[in-house]
C-alpha cells in the first residue's frame, strides 16, 4: 500500500509490504542506526503477523484490512532535558486522543466530527440509532462501544525513547473480526476507506498535540493535552471496574485524571475514597 499523504507528514516514513511487530521493527532501526530514526519517525504495515497488546496478549489483524503504526519519540523539554518520569503517562493517552479526532473525522459528518471535546458525536440520521466514538481509559478508541482500534506504549530505556504502537481496524468485515467487542471503520461508514486519509490525520493530530506538550514543558494542564484528553474520555463520569494488575478489583466511578494521567477512581468498597490508578483492565459497567 502507499501512503503518499502519510509519507511526508512526519520526518521519516517507513511503509512495510508485511512486517511481525511494527514496534517491534521501528525499536530495532531506533537502536541499530538511531541517529537515521529522529524524533516522529514512524514505520506502519497493513500486514502485520505477530501484534502484541499489553501484557503480551495478542493484536490480530487481517492481512490487508488494518494498520499497524507505530511512532518513536524521542521527547525532549525546551532546554534539552528529558522528561519527568509522570509526562510519560500523557503519550498513550495523547495517541489516544488524536486517534479519537481521526476515528470521529472517517466516520461522522465535518461538523459532528470537529465539535468541542465534550460534545457526543453522533450520527442518527438514518435511524441506525447513532454513532459515538470515545477514548476509553487509557488504550482503546471504541465505536459505540464497540473497539476498533488499541493502543500500546512501550519503553525503550536505552534510548530514552518510546514507541507508540496502533492497531486500527480499518476494513474488516463481520466475518473477520476478532472479538465480539471489536468492529472496524468501514462497518460503520458502509464504504471504504482511505486509509492514507486516516493514517495522515492521525499523525498531524499526534504531532500537534506532542509539539504543544514539549513546549510547555510536558506540563499537560498548561499545554491543553489534559482537557483534550478528559474531553474525549469516555471512561469519565462511568461506573468501572479495574483489575489491578495485583490481581485486586476495584468498582467506582471514574471521576477525573490526575496530572501524571492516571485514573482517579472512587472505590465504592471504601466510601468513595480516591484511588489512582496507573494500569489495569477497565471495564465500563452500566448502572
Ligand atoms: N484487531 C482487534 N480489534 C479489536 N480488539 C482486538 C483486536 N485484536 C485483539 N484484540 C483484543 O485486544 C486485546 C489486547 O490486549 P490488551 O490488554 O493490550 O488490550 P486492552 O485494550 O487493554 O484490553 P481490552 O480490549 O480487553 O480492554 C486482546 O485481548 C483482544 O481481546
Ligand atoms: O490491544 C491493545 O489495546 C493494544 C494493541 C496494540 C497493537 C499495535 S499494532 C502496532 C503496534 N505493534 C504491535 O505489535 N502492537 C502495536
Amino acid at each position: 500500500m502507499e501512503f503518499p499523504l502519510s509519507r511526508a507528514a512526519v520526518p521519516r516514513f517507513l511503509a512495510l509490504d508485511e512486517a511481525g511487530s511494527t514496534n517491534d521493527e521501528l525499536a530495532a532501526r531506533a537502536r541499530s542506526e538511531a541517529s537515521d530514526w529522529p524524533d516522529l519517525s514512524v514505520v506502519v504495515t497493513d500486514d502485520q503477523t505477530r501484534g502484541r497488546g499489553r501484557l503480551g496478549r495478542t493484536w490480530l489483524a487481517p492481512s490487508g484490512k488494518s494498520l499497524a503504526i507505530s511512532i518513536l519519540l524521542r521527547p525532549r523539554l525546551p532546554g534539552g532535558g528529558e522528561l519527568p518520569p509522570d509526562a510519560l503517562g500523557w503519550l498513550p493517552l495523547l495517541a489516544g486522543a488524536a486517534m479519537t479526532r481521526a476515528v470521529r473525522a472517517a466516520v461522522l459528518p465535518a461538523a459532528d466530527a470537529d465539535a468541542g471535546p465534550e460534545e457526543p458525536a453522533v450520527i442518527d440520521g438514518d435511524g441506525t440509532g447513532g454513532v459515538d466514538v470515545w477514548l476509553k481509559w487509557p488504550n482503546d478508541v471504541l465505536i459505540s462501544g464497540y473497539k476498533v482500534c488499541g493502543i500500546l506504549s512501550e519503553l525503550l530505556a536505552d534510548q530514552h525513547a518510546v514507541l507508540v504502537g496502533s492497531g486500527l481496524n480499518v476494513s474488516l468485515d463481520e466475518h473477520d473480526l476478532p472479538t465480539l467487542t471489536s468492529t472496524s471503520l468501514s462497518l460503520v461508514t458502509h464504504a471504504p476507506v482511505d486509509a492514507d486519509a486516516v493514517l495522515v490525520d492521525y499523525l498531524g493530530r499526534f504531532t500537534a498535540l506532542y509539539r504543544a506538550f514539549l513546549d510547555a514543558g510536558a506540563d499537560a494542564r498548561a499545554s491543553g493535552l489534559a482537557d483534550e484528553v478528559a474531553g474525549l474520555c469516555g471512561t469519565l463520569g462511568t461506573r468501572v471496574r479495574v483489575e489491578l494488575p495485583g490481581g485486586e478489583e476495584l468498582v467506582g466511578v471514574a471521576a477525573s485524571l490526575d496530572d501524571a494521567g492516571r485514573l482517579i477512581v472512587q472505590d465504592e468498597a471504601d466510601e468513595g475514597r480516591e484511588r489512582a490508578v496507573a494500569a489495569g483492565d477497565v471495564t465500563h459497567l452500566r448502572y
